[in-house]
């Protein structure tokens, strides 16, 4: 079996979501995914089903019954992926904004560097932005300078949403606990890892903003990033995010 399983949410892909799964079945290192999908009205899953007879050992898929946001999805799939005992479980967008040739990356910084959570980062020597626009790089740069006020993290790209887990850190935080559903998820992911003593890595990689679907950014999740965060930092005063 392979030790490697993607996750990937999805909400409205069809112009992605077939590239993206043969794309990641044709690299070199063998990776499951899975998709968990929102009851996407455009579709998607239907995709994601007729592809299982080509790929039935690899490519799995949850579905749910509406948009429960994109945090509560990958918690989804970090129980699916812990019950099948993968070593390594990723985070990945289906837009394509994330190169995934990059996952090979991620795993080295894992199995052979010994990093506990690896980071795809944008803001590390290296990383780059392509074809965003600007409000959302001034946005992404402001959040994270906001988050390592506030937090004192060492994470130079903390809402980043290219990550390898080493298994041990999603079996060593209480999932239960990570409270944010949005975008904040990725902050509160780190910050859970980074309290506990996981070692977190920054790979540098090119964030490129997607060509096909739309974002799904909000205000709400924005204001959910900036009440989010002045609260997990509260509560991290009086408990733990231990398991
Ligand atoms: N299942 C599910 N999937 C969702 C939902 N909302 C978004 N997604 C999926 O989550 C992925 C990321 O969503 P986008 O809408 O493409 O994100 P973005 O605006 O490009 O934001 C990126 O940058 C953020 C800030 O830097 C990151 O925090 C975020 O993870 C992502 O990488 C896509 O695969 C999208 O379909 C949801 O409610 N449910």
């Amino acid at each position: 079996m392979a030790d490697s399983l993607v996750i990937i949410p999805t909400y409205n892909e069809r112009e992605n979501i077939v590239r993206m799964i043969r794309t990641v079945m044709g690299l070199e290192k063998d990776f499951h995914l899975l998709i968990v999908d929102d009851g996407s009205p455009d579709g998607t899953a239907d995709l994601v089903k007729g592809l299982q007879q080509e790929f039935p050992d690899s490519l799995h898929i949850v579905e749910r019954s509406g948009k429960l946001g994109l945090g509560t999805a990958y918690i989804t799939g970090f129980r699916w992926g812990l019950e099948r005992e993968y070593e390594y479980i990723y985070e990945m967008d289906a837009d394509f904004s994330h190169n995934p040739n990059d996952l090979l990356r991620l795993y080295a910084a894992c199995k052979e560097e010994g990093a506990d959570v690896a980071v795809g980062s944008r803001y590390v020597t290296g990383g780059k932005l392509a074809n965003w626009p600007a409000d959302r790089v001034f946005l992404s740069i402001g959040a994270s300078f906001y988050v390592r006020m506030i937090t004192w993290m060492p994470v130079m790209d903390p809402t980043a949403g290219f990550i390898c887990y080493h298994r041990k850190v999603l079996e060593t935080i209480d999932l239960s606990k990570i409270k944010a559903i949005g975008y904040a998820f990725q902050i509160e992911m780190k910050f859970a890892a980074r309290c506990l003593g996981f070692k977190i890595v920054e790979v540098p990689i090119t964030f490129t903003d997607r060509v096909e679907g739309v974002s799904k950014m909000s205000s709400g999740i924005i204001k959910e990033a900036i009440l989010g965060v002045l609260r997990m930092r509260w509560r991290s005063f009086f408990s733990s995010y231990q398991g």
